[in-house]
């Protein structure tokens, strides 16, 4: 079997999981010498940009890993880091994977990564995660004991909300905490959502750029909030801390999906007379009472 195609999948298989819960082999035989250097040049570029912008936790995390410039990471000995450290894995996916296989796997603390990296003309924009996302994003964070309990509960709550029928207010939860989360570092605002973290253009946006609102996260404010996935993210949601994470996994959501589903929505830009927001000035942030 060819491995290293985008999906992973052997010909006359197309289409079909190899195994029902969508893992293939990484294959890491078989990335080519212009995969590496993609992985080298989005390694280096992002390494360069995160000190004083990802939160210390990330940093500590990259630090602990066998991940450099040099190769695409191999698996097998991120999860010996990994498996040691905390009990999670890496497991290889052809791409996006289904909502309840994708639940399923972080529930037994399991990441499901893309195998393949972008193409030279697409560093900075791809529609489905890849192994730099996948790793260079996500990897560092989940050696902290809150974020890999979190996610992990997270996959739990997934399975939960889709048999109460809340999925899109669950994702949303996701999706401004694990993929565009912001947090308080003393007076700075610091980045450790994964898909920040692993943006070269955002990672820059989401901190310095005037324009995005930085708002206090609040769960339920969250859960009525529609999210960009085609630009920069016109609010981010700032956490205390990652601790603050775990305090969510202690919350029972059924009552607020049911007060968000049924309350108004919000569109992402939209700035709320309740909301607490992030004001910048002279280098610190902090947080305004209110903005209007
Ligand atoms: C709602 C859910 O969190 C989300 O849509 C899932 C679906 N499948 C996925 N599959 C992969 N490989 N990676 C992901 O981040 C996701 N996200
Ligand atoms: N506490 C949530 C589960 C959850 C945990 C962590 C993140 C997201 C959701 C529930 O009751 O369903
Ligand atoms: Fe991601």
């Amino acid at each position: 079997m060819n491995t290293s195609t985008k999906h992973g999948l052997a010909a006359g298989d197309v289409g079909r999981p190899e195994r029902p819960d969508w893992t293939i082999d990484q294959g890491w035989e078989h990335y080519t010498a212009e995969d590496h250097a993609t992985w080298k040049t989005l390694f280096e570029r992002q390494t360069k940009l995160l000190p004083g912008r990802a939160c210390d936790e990330f940093v500590e995390g990259m630090r602990d890993l066998p991940i450099g410039p040099d190769q695409i990471p191999d698996f097998r000995r991120l999860n010996e880091v990994l498996m040691q450290r905390n009990g999670w894995q890496i497991v290889a996916v052809p791409g996006l994977v289904p909502d309840e296989v994708f639940f399923e796997h972080l529930a037994n603390r399991r990441f499901p990564s893309g195998n393949f990296i972008r193409q030279p003309h697409e560093l900075d924009y791809l529609e489905e995660p890849d192994v730099f996302h996948d790793v260079f994003g996500h990897v560092p964070m989940l050696m902290n004991p809150a974020i890999a309990d979190f996610i992990q509960a997270y996959g739990q709550g997934g399975l939960r909300a889709q048999q109460l029928g809340y999925l899109p207010q669950l994702a949303r939860v996701y999706w401004y905490t694990v993929e565009f989360g912001l947090l308080q570092q003393g007076d700075a605002l610091r980045l450790y959502g994964a898909g920040i973290a692993s943006s070269f253009t955002e990672s820059q946006f989401c901190l310095e750029s005037a324009s995005p609102n930085r708002i206090r996260f609040e769960l339920e404010r969250v859960m009525r909030t529609h999210y960009r996935i085609d630009d920069f993210q016109e609010s981010y949601f700032v956490i205390r801390d990652l601790d603050e994470l775990l305090e969510f996994t202690q919350i029972d959501f059924e009552p607020l999906y049911q007060r968000a589903a049924q309350g108004t929505e919000h569109q992402p830009g939209d700035v709320l007379a309740d909301d607490r927001v992030f004001a910048r000035g002279d280098g610190s942030y902090h947080l305004a009472k209110r903005i209007n």
